[in-house]
């Protein structure tokens, strides 16, 4: 059973179609990224999931119930974006009003607040007023907050926003030791390194649409560039690779050889061999994960200019002025 699952979700408000038809699948013990610029409608996939703005059209599920259902919400923790905890409360008092909500005994909370600050690295300062924390500290203190009921999974809506590169790290650390648990992490962040350092699968929203979705693997690789080296002193046989299709280029000390459509790697392989030429290198291209978002938002935005003139970047869609509405 999928944890999360959408199917043609569709989400607007009045005018502004926030989601258009998006259709995602997030396994069990997956960390999951969703990527997309401002307005592309990250946070509102989130919010119909958890049941706080209702879908206009479209199925979406978590936990194989249907999202917003108070079932299904008991097993989720949420850090929201730009959350504001009451400054007044510590960290102990705002963890203690949380587990009330949640429902556990006196004796419980008193156990397991500290246990989930020092979880978090905030233990030291649980007694001190919220007022006091760091922005770091506060995102620490929402983790905790999000994960004290033992949740199944857990929605991160941009948890490393504002936080220095040391701690950055050390949520990176918490999310994995999440998914070693058996949780399931949904991350939204436009941070794409971190995500690409983080997240078992990716998924890129852009306009209310997903546009792309696969593992970090998947879409860093560029199936058609291998990068290739010979031992010292043995020159490429640039020509006679040409000859047979491919394009090749210079890249360093090494080459760049691009497939033709159809084509593997193979015959050129087989044809350095047969030269007797000793291969000392061969990898397969990556591209990084913003090399790959910024392609495919230029690739939409220039497809949506083709079909209806330019547009300023960042404007949301009104409704029917979509390119695939019929
Ligand atoms: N309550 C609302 N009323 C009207 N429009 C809204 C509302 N909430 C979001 N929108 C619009 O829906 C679109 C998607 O917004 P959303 O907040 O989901 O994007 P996002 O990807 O989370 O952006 P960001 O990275 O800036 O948080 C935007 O055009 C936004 O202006």
């Amino acid at each position: 059973m999928a944890v999360i699952e959408t199917r043609d979700l569709r989400k607007s408000y009045g005018q502004v179609e926030a989601l258009r038809g998006v259709s995602i699948r997030v396994e069990p013990g997956e960390i999951y990224g969703l990527l997309g610029q401002n307005g592309a409608g990250k946070t509102t996939l989130i919010k119909v999931l958890l049941g706080i703005v209702h879908k206009t059209d479209g199925d979406a599920t978590l936990l194989g119930l249907p999202s917003g259902t108070a079932a299904a919400r008991r097993r989720v923790g949420y850090l929201p974006e730009d959350h504001a905890f009451p400054g007044y409360h510590t960290g102990y008092t705002l963890m203690d009003f949380y587990g009330q909500l949640y429902g556990m005994a006196r004796s419980e909370r008193r156990r397991k607040i500290p246990e989930m600050l020092e979880v978090v690295g905030i233990r030291k300062r649980m007694d001190n007023r919220i007022r006091t924390y760091s922005k770091g500290m506060k995102q620490r203190l929402g983790i905790a907050q999000a994960m004290f009921h033992d949740p199944a999974v857990i929605f991160l809506d941009e948890p490393t926003d504002g936080v220095d590169p040391v701690g950055r790290r050390e949520i990176r650390d918490l999310m994995q030791q999440l998914k070693a648990e058996g949780r399931t992490v949904f991350l939204n962040s436009h941070l794409l390194g971190e995500v690409e350092l983080v997240c078992d699968r990716v998924a890129i929203m852009h306009q209310g649409e997903l546009v792309r979705q696969g593992t970090v693997a998947d879409l860093t690789r560029q199936q058609n560039r291998f990068v290739i080296g010979l031992s010292s002193g043995q020159t490429f046989p640039g020509d006679e690779v040409t000859k047979l299709g491919y394009t090749v280029e210079p890249a360093g000390e090494h080459v760049e050889v691009v497939l033709p459509d159809g084509k593997g790697i193979d015959p050129v392989l087989a044809l350095l061999q047969g030269k007797g030429l000793n291969l000392r290198h061969l990898v397969e291209k990556k591209q990084s994960l913003e090399d790959v978002f910024v392609s495919m938002v230029d690739a939409t935005d220039a497809a949506d200019e083709r079909d209806r003139g330019p547009r300023r970047p960042g404007r949301a869609r009104q409704v029917g002025t979509s390119r695939r509405e019929k």
